[in-house]
């Protein structure tokens, strides 16, 4: 059975290094498969649990890469991805893919929209078809799954105490699910980034439109200190494209800093703020330097360009010579 895609691939990107297996959120049928078969046409894929488990899998050796979810233009970050990211085995994000997302509440077959009381989704899947819900299904509860798929197939079994899922179309095909409503979600123009995340070693070669992913942790909490750090991308022209705080565990009030910024490590003006960053924080993540889905160029403000800064370090050497 092949995925059906209702929705243009108009943001193609094809990683430069084909990988052979490649760890994903399973199972069969979710929004991930989707961009994986996208990113890797060609690729084995190995369904797992959760995130986790997708990245587990690249950190042992079982999966040569993963393709997880990192953030919804609706919901925002997808929080399990940023922490499995930030804590572990480092790993590397080597190219991203945006995928247009499309909902479909999914039941048994007999099943009328009358009777649905419990709904069963993945969590962003939840907050992006609150309307439909309170519209269409005032009173059902929706229950948290692990994935859009995961619900499907839970659903699917004549034993479920679940009524309906939330799910891509595909997913009520392989589960032999029907379609109740389609395109259910708040917005129709949702898309989600999914990351590819390979073990670390060679970086994605800079292609002039690329991303720059990375986890700052402070060291020491005072007032301005995320102005400071923001300071290290501004001063040097680097654009930032989001940035997300969450929770280092040790108490309330104590964050640690995702950046994701324009451009790659090997431009001198996002090396030189990170090496910033690094002076400044009690400790720095690299998460990666990978071309941009929608293949957007950078914007670089005069004087912040790799000719400006090896000039620039040209003239301090001149002058620190004695040459003034
Ligand atoms: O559960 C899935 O299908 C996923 O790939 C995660 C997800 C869930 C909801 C919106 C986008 C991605």
């Amino acid at each position: 059975m092949e995925w059906t895609d209702r929705t243009p691939s108009t943001h193609q990107l094809r990683y430069p290094f084909p990988m052979a297996k490649l760890a994903y959120l399973g199972p069969q049928g979710t929004f991930c498969e989707a961009a994986l078969r996208r990113l890797q046409p060609d690729a084995e894929r190995m369904p797992c649990p959760n995130v986790g488990a997708a990245l587990d899998a690249v950190r042992n050796g079982e999966a040569d890469g993963a393709v997880v979810p990192m953030e919804n233009s609706v919901e925002g970050a997808i929080t399990e991805t940023l922490d499995e990211l930030a804590w572990g085995a480092p790993l590397l994000i080597t190219g991203e893919y945006l995928l247009p997302v499309e909902f479909s509440l999914l039941a048994r077959p007999g099943t009328e929209l009358g009777q649905i009381k419990r709904i069963l989704t993945h969590p962003a899947a939840h907050t992006q078809c609150r309307g439909f819900i309170e519209k269409e299904l005032p009173g059902a509860v929706v229950i948290a799954a692990s994935s859009t798929a995961a619900a499907a197939q839970e659903v699917a079994s004549p034993a479920s105490p679940y009524d309906a899922a939330i799910s891509p179309a595909i997913a009520g095909e392989y589960y032999g699910l029907v379609e109740l409503a389609s395109n259910i979600g708040d917005r129709k123009d949702t898309v989600t980034r999914f990351v590819q995340v390979s073990p670390p070693g060679r970086l994605p070669e800079p292609t002039g439109a690329d991303r720059t992913s990375l986890v700052a942790f402070l060291r020491d909490d005072h007032p301005g200190a995320l102005l400071e750090m923001l300071s290290e991308f501004a001063v040097r022209g680097v654009n930032l494209s989001r940035i997300e705080s969450r929770p280092t565990g040790d108490g309330i009030g104590r964050y640690f800093f995702h950046f994701d910024c324009e451009g790659h490590i090997a431009d001198a003006r996002v090396g030189e703020a990170i090496s910033g960053l690094y002076r400044l924080c009690s400790g720095v993540r690299f998460l990666g330097s990978y071309p941009r889905a929608d293949r957007v160029a950078p914007k670089i403000k005069p004087g912040t360009t790799d000719t400006d800064f090896e000039t620039a370090a040209e003239w301090l050497a001149r002058i620190r010579a004695g040459q003034v």
